[in-house]
């Protein structure tokens, strides 16, 4: 088995008196897909927010390739691969859908910064043309091509959804921590109108952006990233994760396959008898 790439030990979070997040432990291991499910209020996303930077916990440890990454920033977890997605988005609502790539794109890294800048010209021009044929591409993967020049703020949730991953992956991530990606997200048949420059299907219908996602997510996971994402719709999580993890009360209640964590009657009494099940 490879090594881990993100390790969080003994994790706890605290608002006030909740313990949002109580002495939990989770591994991600290069090209695998993790479901973290459970109820409304486990603590998943405060988990999220720890693991990205942005919530600094109480107690315990968090490791990037084995080096303690706890006190690091958001924005330097970034740069080194450790990327996320909102519950609720964070999209530039007044830039265009690509000039969102673009700024993530010099956030990450891959605009090449400062070096870039001081380099001769033709060297500036290839930088320029890489990150710009990278954000291409993972517009027409995401189902985006006919809206780069469109402010992001004026986008159905769903496509708003679909950029916010975009900006996510645009520079290769190493760890993606997706929160309810496909909530708003259009599941296909006729709810979804053709639109042009969208990816269609067999029937000349647009893939819808569930399916959009799915592919992305396994196309990450094939070129090695790690993948967690939080998710209601346990049919989804079920379909596309080789482990799944069920935080409950703050706690890790279950661990394992699909299959063991749907047959588990503590993961049912907790959570599946009122989860949806697409
Ligand atoms: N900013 C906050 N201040 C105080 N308590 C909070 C805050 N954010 C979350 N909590 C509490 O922490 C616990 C965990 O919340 P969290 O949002 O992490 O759960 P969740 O599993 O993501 O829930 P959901 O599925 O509803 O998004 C809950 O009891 C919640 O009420």
């Amino acid at each position: 088995m490879n090594a881990p790439v993100l390790e969080a030990v003994g994790i706890g979070v605290r608002y006030g008196g909740v313990r949002a997040v109580d002495d939990v432990g989770l591994t991600l291991r290069p090209g695998e897909i993790c479901g973290l499910i459970g109820p409304n209020g486990a603590g998943k996303t405060t988990l999220f927010d720890a693991l990205s930077g942005i919530r600094r916990p109480h107690a315990g440890r968090i490791l990037l390739d084995g080096a303690d990454i706890t006190r690091r920033s958001p924005v330097w977890r970034a740069r080194h691969g450790v990327r996320r997605t909102f519950q609720r988005q964070q999209l530039f609502g007044r830039l265009t859908v690509a000039d969102n790539l673009l700024v993530a794109q010099e956030w990450h890294g891959g605009g090449g910064g400062l070096a870039a800048d001081l380099l001769a010209a033709p060297t500036r021009r290839r930088y320029e043309m890489a990150r710009r044929e990278r954000a291409a591409a993972v517009l027409h993967e995401c189902g985006l091509d006919d809206v780069g020049a469109v402010y992001a703020g004026t986008l159905p949730v769903g496509r708003a959804r679909m950029v916010e991953l975009a900006r996510a992956i645009v520079e290769p991530p190493r760890v993606l921590l997706l929160d309810e990606p496909t909530s708003g997200m259009t599941a296909g048949g006729e709810d979804q109108p053709p639109d042009g420059g969208r990816p269609a299907d067999g029937t000349g219908r647009p893939v819808p952006d569930v399916r959009l996602l799915t592919s992305v997510v396994r196309r990450l996971a094939e070129e090695g990233a790690a993948v967690l994402l939080v998710e209601h719709d346990v049919g989804f999580v079920m379909d596309l994760c080789s482990r799944v993890v069920v935080l409950d009360l703050g706690r890790v209640l279950a661990e394992g396959t699909a299959a063991e964590v749907r047959a588990d009657p503590r993961v049912r009494d907790a959570y599946l008898g009122t989860a949806t099940t697409h």
